[in-house]
């Protein structure tokens, strides 16, 4: 399976950053060798959409899990996909701290997600103080438990721990070998054989140094990247280290 780098822009990209896509775009990185999806805010997906030229995958970092309605200031994922966004981004740690958002509020919007057509990157991961009370895997399995939509289709893990998200702290490979191997058994356990299927995605403070040991990890099917994903040059140097 090529290596899945996937960027998330957070809240940053004025009108000019389309320019990054576009120039990814045209770099012809996005090839059968490694897929390159980028998650712009929202005001920029209909831009970033027409300058990727299909060559970059373009997603939300957010949906609501309601079609429409009432909700001032949010998205859905049906407004998504009408943008040409194929990817949505849902249970981002930054969301849980920012917006109270729980384990089934995920839920519902990875359901929301893929009901829109969409394929749908779920974020796990501790905190360092459950990492350092040895609860990693029991937090990761609640996590998955609570958030997990009805069936494995277009379902992508991402696994973050919080501690390692922009402070330039990663964990060893053999913690990320882990947090994956018990990731897998969990996706297994919860859906079969289609478990196996599910990509797993590392991310947290992934940089072009340290990217193509991490992409060598056991199950790390590729990564999500923040920081180093906002220039072209930056997160091509990420894809070009995926083996
Ligand atoms: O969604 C991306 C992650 O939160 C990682 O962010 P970072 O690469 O800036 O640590």
């Amino acid at each position: 399976m090529p290596a899945l780098i996937v960027g998330n822009w957070k809240m940053n990209g004025l009108g000019e950053a389309v320019a990054e896509i576009a120039e990814m775009a045209g770099s012809g990185a996005s090839s059968r060798r490694v897929g390159l999806w980028i998650a712009p805010p929202f005001t920029l997906i209909d831009r970033a959409v027409i300058v990727s030229a299909g060559s970059v995958k373009i997603g939300g970092q957010d949906c609501h899990h309601k079609d429409s309605g009432a909700h001032t200031g949010c998205v859905s994922a049906p407004m998504l996909a009408d943008l040409g966004a194929g990817f949505v981004i849902v249970g981002h740690s930054e969301r849980r701290r920012d917006n109270g958002e729980r384990d089934a509020d995920v839920r519902a919007k990875a359901m929301a997600g893929k009901a829109a057509g969409l394929e749908v990157i779920l974020c796990i991961g501790e905190t360092r103080d459950e990492r350092d009370a040895g609860e990693t895997n029991a937090v990761l399995s609640a996590q998955l438990a609570g958030s997990l939509p009805d069936d494995a289709e277009a379902l992508i893990i991402a696994y973050e721990p919080v501690w390692a998200i922009g402070t330039g702290l990663v964990p060893t490979l053999d913690d990320v070998a882990a947090a994956h191997a018990h990731i897998r058994s969990q996706l297994v356990a919860r859906y079969g054989a289609a478990g196996h299927g599910v990509r797993i995605l590392y991310g947290g403070s992934v940089t072009p140094a340290n990217a193509a040991d991490l992409l060598r990890v056991a199950d790390v099917g590729g990564v999500l990247v923040g920081g180093a994903s906002l220039t072209a040059a930056s997160l091509l140097a990420i894809a070009s280290a995926a083996p």
